[in-house]
């Protein structure tokens, strides 16, 4: 493990180069590794240890989702098969499926978990929440979690370009004895950049309270609040999108993604500084009851609570994609839409 300051804080960190792709796939050269889903993450990190020449099976129900298994080239009855097969024939099962889901299929999986094999997850949730998930691994297997911090859809592309996302990684049972040597080998495999270690806990109660926050929930909160503000006092759509979203997704990001914020800051006009250095601490301000809210929600199991109970509803997609639509039709992101496909290099 590497120490490194984050901040003032020391914290030992995996990279690549004390644990190199080599050393993960002679650790992991005798196990079969079976992905069992193929939405988000199953296809990142599935193609990335086949690329990274893991033995990697995909177990996956039939469906839309098989067709684009066999289209990235997965191959029925060779690499590809229905879930319980998979299940069957995977030492380290890495289990893909949605939170919800997961809870379902539960009782197939703890089947096959036979004394010896791996249970990996990508989030804290199933385990932490057993009470309401039901998820209890037998003893006698490694139960371990590698968690992307980031979209799959990024995983794979980041992986393409040659860069990596990080991940966390978390031990939860150790039966082999080797389940942190397994674990690691497991996320320098899907692709990650460096590994940070966690618990699963650790892990779930960031996770829901990052993607409810900042990651997605507050950031769209804040957009929406700001367009707004400007069209009700007469800005057009353009000049309010393009002052609420596009300048900071194409210009402004990557200058804090390269750099940090100062820096950012720095490269803009000093007007714009003093403007932001006067306006950010009264933003943090207001916004930090509802980040405290969020917290205290997740921390009390009401936001794994209201995940469960609506995404295992029948209807859940149909609902999701109403809501969805919601955002996509509202003024703002259609601007958008026209907004994106002004941008030269669309043409
Ligand atoms: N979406 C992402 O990029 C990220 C997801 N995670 C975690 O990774 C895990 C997988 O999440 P996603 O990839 O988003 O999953 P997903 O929502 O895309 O679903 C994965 C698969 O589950 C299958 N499925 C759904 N219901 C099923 C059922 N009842 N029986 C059999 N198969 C069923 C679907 O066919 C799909 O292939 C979750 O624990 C999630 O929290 C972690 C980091 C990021
Ligand atoms: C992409 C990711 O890491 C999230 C936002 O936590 C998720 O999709 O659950
Ligand atoms: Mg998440
Ligand atoms: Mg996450």
């Amino acid at each position: 493990m590497a120490k490194i300051n984050f901040g003032g804080v020391e914290e030992e960190v995996v990279t690549r180069e004390e644990f190199p792709l080599e050393k993960a796939r002679e650790f992991l050269k005798d196990e079969v590794i079976a992905v069992i889903g193929y939405g988000v993450q199953g296809p990142g990190q599935s193609l990335n240890m086949r690329d990274n020449g893991f033995n990697v099976i995909v177990g996956q129900r039939k469906g839309k989702t098989y067709d684009k298994a066999v289209r990235d080239g997965w191959v029925p009855g060779e690499t590809l098969f229905e879930i319980e097969e998979a299940l069957e024939k995977g030492t380290i099962i890495c289990f893909l499926l949605s939170d919800a889901a997961q809870i379902e299929l539960w009782p197939t999986v703890k089947k096959y978990l036979t004394a010896g094999k791996a249970l990996y997850f990508s989030h804290g949730f199933g385990v932490t929440y057993k009470d309401q998930t039901g998820i209890v691994p037998p003893e006698d297997v490694d139960v371990f979690l590698v968690a992307p911090k980031g979209s799959g859809t990024s995983l794979r592309r980041m992986f393409v370009e040659g860069k990596g996302l990080n991940s966390s990684f978390a031990i939860y049972q150790d039966a082999s004895g080797k389940a942190r040597q397994r674990a690691i080998a497991m996320g320098i495999g899907v692709g990650s950049g460096y590994l940070f270690e966690t618990n699963f806990y650790k892990e779930v109660t960031s996770d829901l309270t990052g993607e409810r926050g900042t990651l997605m929930g507050a950031i769209q909160g804040i957009f929406a609040a700001q367009y707004d503000v400007l069209r009700a006092n007469g800005h057009s759509p353009s000049e309010a999108f393009n002052e609420t979203v596009e300048e900071l997704t194409q210009s402004l990001m990557p200058l804090v993604a390269e750099n940090g914020m100062d820096w950012m800051y720095a490269n803009c006009s000093t007007t714009a500084q003093r403007g932001a250095l006067d306006w950010w601490k009264p933003f943090r301000d207001a916004t930090k009851p509802v980040f405290e809210q969020l917290y205290n929600s997740v921390k009390a199991g009401e936001q794994a609570n209201i995940s469960i109970t609506r995404n295992s509803q029948p209807d859940y997609r149909e609902k999701l994609e109403e809501e969805l639509k919601e955002l996509r039709e509202s003024e703002m992101w259609r601007a958008g839409t026209a907004v994106r496909s002004l941008r030269p290099e669309r043409n």
